[in-house]
């Protein structure tokens, strides 16, 4: 099944539909590049055709691109030899003579996600390698403050509005028309209000509406509404304006967040809707929330997830007096310290590894890691991850809450490098996979299952002695797996939450 977004993905500036000065502004900036050589910010909500955009733009002016994503590792030194000087040359050498100026249109996706501190160099050094380009740069990102101020200012600035629901019915029209899809006028407008500023998911409705019967009416539509996931500013609504605490159950479990995350977005927003009696119920169920999220990560027993939820939507839609209405300007919560670059070193690397975006790697596997190996329990899966992902003990330290320069720390991480080091001599992935038994039942690919034998074998710590010293006998090596192995079982791996 071809996805339509792609299909549909427009090939040329002028097919971008809803924002035709920021377009306007774009070619604009493409043509004059030789005179100003300035890089551009283009950033906006998602789905609203930015990366598109930079795309079409370089079809038309008969660019090449080299898109930089954020699992890639994007220090000064990349992005020079991609916009150095050395890129113009390799560059001229192989397209003279087409047309294109040789120019090769670099692009960095999730802008907002560079804090450069996984560059040596730091920020300062991304800022001076977009300020000395020598080849055309469009940086996208969601959240333009999120970028350093040093970013922003050596940069132009072109703003995507949310594509209205008036520009996005004529895009579904036509799709349908391309598609052979008879269709009711009044579906089409009802996908572009559900869908009002996002163009992508308006099209991925339509193609879950309208792929198989090729014939789409309305019914259709509120029929397919209901399975839709819900965005969080929907939920807050729902939740600290409109719904009975049922409703706000259910409509927490149909938006793509963690029970966790949930419970930050309703605590950094619910102040500014709730007051007096109404916020302090609220707050206590949020704290009832906060409980429960305690006690999964402590337990590692996600059921419990359930009565968070209960508490985070159902009792703090139950907190509120009546309903309310207007327009609320909700606020992100802080998932992380922006400047902390421990995390930004971890969720790099995690996203590297796993093949995730940085936004997934960072709101979604993170917190199981760190409920996973909480105060690095199990040992065993502690040291398995920490050698999958290479991390070192602030990394440790960070994910697991222990002390960055405890022994059990130390330990920990002298043992994942030699894990990591049998694992390569074995050329197999030290993070599930690796091992010929599969005894414990996890035999997906991306696993968490511990890798007991191997991570025993190098000490034995179960005591806690932590010195590392990889002296232990083979036997107590191998009591020391059987034990491990118990408290293993039932390990569930990653993708079993995802
Ligand atoms: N303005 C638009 N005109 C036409 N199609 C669009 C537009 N915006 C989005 N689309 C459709 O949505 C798809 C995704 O758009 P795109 O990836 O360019 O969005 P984006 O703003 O870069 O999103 P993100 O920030 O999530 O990367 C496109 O392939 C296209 O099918």
């Amino acid at each position: 099944m071809t996805d339509w977004t792609e299909k549909y993905r427009p090939s040329t500036l002028s097919a971008v539909r809803g924002n035709d000065k920021a377009r306007d502004a774009l070619a604009e900036w493409a043509k004059t590049w030789d005179d100003h050589r300035e890089a551009v910010v283009v950033h906006g909500s998602p789905g609203v055709g930015k990366t598109s955009a930079a795309h079409a733009l370089a079809a038309d002016m008969g660019w090449e691109t080299v898109e930089l994503n954020a699992s890639d590792q994007r220090t000064a030194d990349v992005i020079e030899r991609f916009a150095g000087r050395a890129a113009k040359n390799a560059t001229l050498a192989g397209s003279m003579g087409d047309g294109s100026g040789g120019r090769q249109l670099v692009i960095l996706d999730e802008a907002d996600n560079i804090h450069g501190n996984y560059d040596r160099g730091g920020a300062s050094a991304i800022t001076r390698v977009v300020k000395d380009a020598d080849q055309p740069i469009v940086l996208i990102a969601n959240e333009y403050y999120d970028m350093s101020r040093g970013l922003r200012n050596a940069c132009r600035e072109i703003e995507f509005r949310d594509v209205s629901a008036r520009s996005i019915v004529p895009v579904l029209r036509d799709i349908c028309r391309r598609e052979n899809v008879e269709f009711d006028a009044d579906a089409l407008d009802r996908i572009a209000e559900v869908n009002d500023g996002d163009l992508r998911s308006a099209v991925n409705d339509l193609q879950a509406a309208a792929e198989d019967d090729r014939r789409l009416t309305v019914d259709d539509v509120v029929t397919s509404d209901r399975d839709r996931s819900l965005g969080v500013f929907p939920f807050l609504d729902a939740v600290l304006k409109e719904e009975s605490a049922e409703e706000a159950i259910q409509s927490a479990y149909r938006v793509d967040e963690t029970p966790d995350d949930l419970t930050k977005w309703i605590a950094e927003n619910v102040t500014k809707v709730y007051e007096g009696a109404e916020l302090a119920r609220a707050y206590d169920s949020l704290a009832d929330a906060d409980r429960w999220l305690g006690r999964v990560r402590a337990s590692q027993e996600y059921g419990y997830w359930r009565y968070a939820t209960d508490a985070l939507a159902g009792g703090v839609a139950a907190a509120r007096d009546g309903s309310k209405g207007g327009w609320t300007r909700f606020n992100r919560p802080q998932f992380w310290p922006s400047s902390d670059s421990t995390a930004d070193e971890v969720v790099r690397k995690v996203a590297e590894r796993g093949g995730f975006s940085m936004a997934t790697a960072r709101r979604e596997v993170l917190p199981f890691l760190a409920a996973m190996t909480h105060h690095c329990k199990p040992r065993d899966l502690t040291v398995a991850m920490v050698a999958y992902y290479d991390l070192d003990e602030a990394a440790v330290s960070f994910v697991t809450g222990s002390g960055e320069t405890t022994n059990k720390v130390e330990s920990i991480v002298a043992d994942a490098q030699e894990l990591r080091e049998s694992e390569l001599e074995e050329h197999s992935g030290a993070f599930g996979g690796g091992r010929g038994d599969v005894s414990d039942g996890v035999d997906e690919g991306r696993v968490l299952d511990g890798d007991a034998d191997d991570a025993d074998g190098a000490d034995d710590p179960v005591d806690g002695d932590g010195d590392g010293d990889g002296e232990t006998a083979d036997a107590d090596a191998d009591a020391g797996a059987d034990a491990d192995a118990d408290t293993d079982d039932g390990q569930s791996g990653l993708s079993d939450f995802m």
